[in-house]
């Protein structure tokens, strides 16, 4: 390390520091954990909520078409497989569909994305863009919003659970499965940016990907509580 350049501690905890940002705090996530979203909100929500999921194998792929670094081609690749799934093995993207249906959506209306918000679709492809635009480290580091959301995603399924009796555990899949994985994504994640972000340069292009990142993900909500009806 040179100069300025901070050690990975301090680096650390740079990009922790954002956690103030992420999206775990919005009112809208709020009123969700807290059992104050009516069936129509809920749904909004999960339809919206789909985009961003359809897209993440493509931001993936777009990291992996722009890192020439084997090594980090080679752990990320599970990513795209996760979510797309494998002949007899469904993936998150279907686990989601399976969450949209049990509160009331055909599959047929989230997947043509009539649901969709012109603000959620605006931060979901800017998020993708990004990925297909900025070097690959840069967008790494936009991921690391998966840092946070372990433990998010853990009070969620509690959190549901108790407020939406209609709700059934098996409907929660897609989180209950993404706990563990999510953090080990983080997990990985940071330990790649880290090693990677050589100058201060880089370090602070990883923070600016990160807050990016928060923007998008703190957009979607704004724009589902403006659109959704009590
Ligand atoms: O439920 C959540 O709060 C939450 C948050 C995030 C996130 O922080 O970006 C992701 C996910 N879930 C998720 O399920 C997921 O697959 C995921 C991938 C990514 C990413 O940026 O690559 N973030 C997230």
């Amino acid at each position: 390390m040179h100069g300025d350049t901070l050690d990975a501690d301090e680096f650390t905890a740079e990009l922790r520091g954002l956690s103030n940002r992420y999206w775990g705090s919005h009112p809208f996530h709020i009123r969700l954990h807290s059992g104050e979203l009516s069936k129509d909100e809920l749904r909004l929500w999960a339809a919206n909520r789909w985009y961003y999921q359809s897209i993440l194998p493509q931001k993936d792929a777009a990291i992996i078409a722009n890192c020439p670094d084997r090594e980090v081609r080679r752990l990320w690749v599970d990513r795209i497989v996760y979510h797309d799934g494998r002949p007899g093995d469904e993936g998150g993207a279907d686990r989601w569909l399976r969450l949209c249906e049990a509160i009331g959506l055909d599959r047929g209306e989230v997947v043509d994305l009539r649901h969709l918000l012109p603000g959620v679709r605006f931060a979901v492809d800017a998020y993708l863009n990004f990925a297909r635009n900025r070097p690959w480290l840069e967008a790494v580091a936009s991921g690391l919003t998966e840092m946070f959301s372990g433990h998010l995603m853990r009070r969620r399924v509690d959190d549901m659970l108790a407020a939406y009796p209609w709700i059934r555990p098996a409907d929660l899949e897609y989180f209950s499965n993404r706990i563990g994985a999510v953090s080990d994504e983080g997990a990985t994640a940071l330990d790649i940016v880290v090693r990677h972000s050589l100058t201060r340069e880089q370090q602070r292009a990883a923070v600016s990907a990160l807050s990016f990142k928060c923007d998008v993900l703190w957009s979607m909500l704004d724009a589902i509580a403006a659109g959704a009806r009590p």
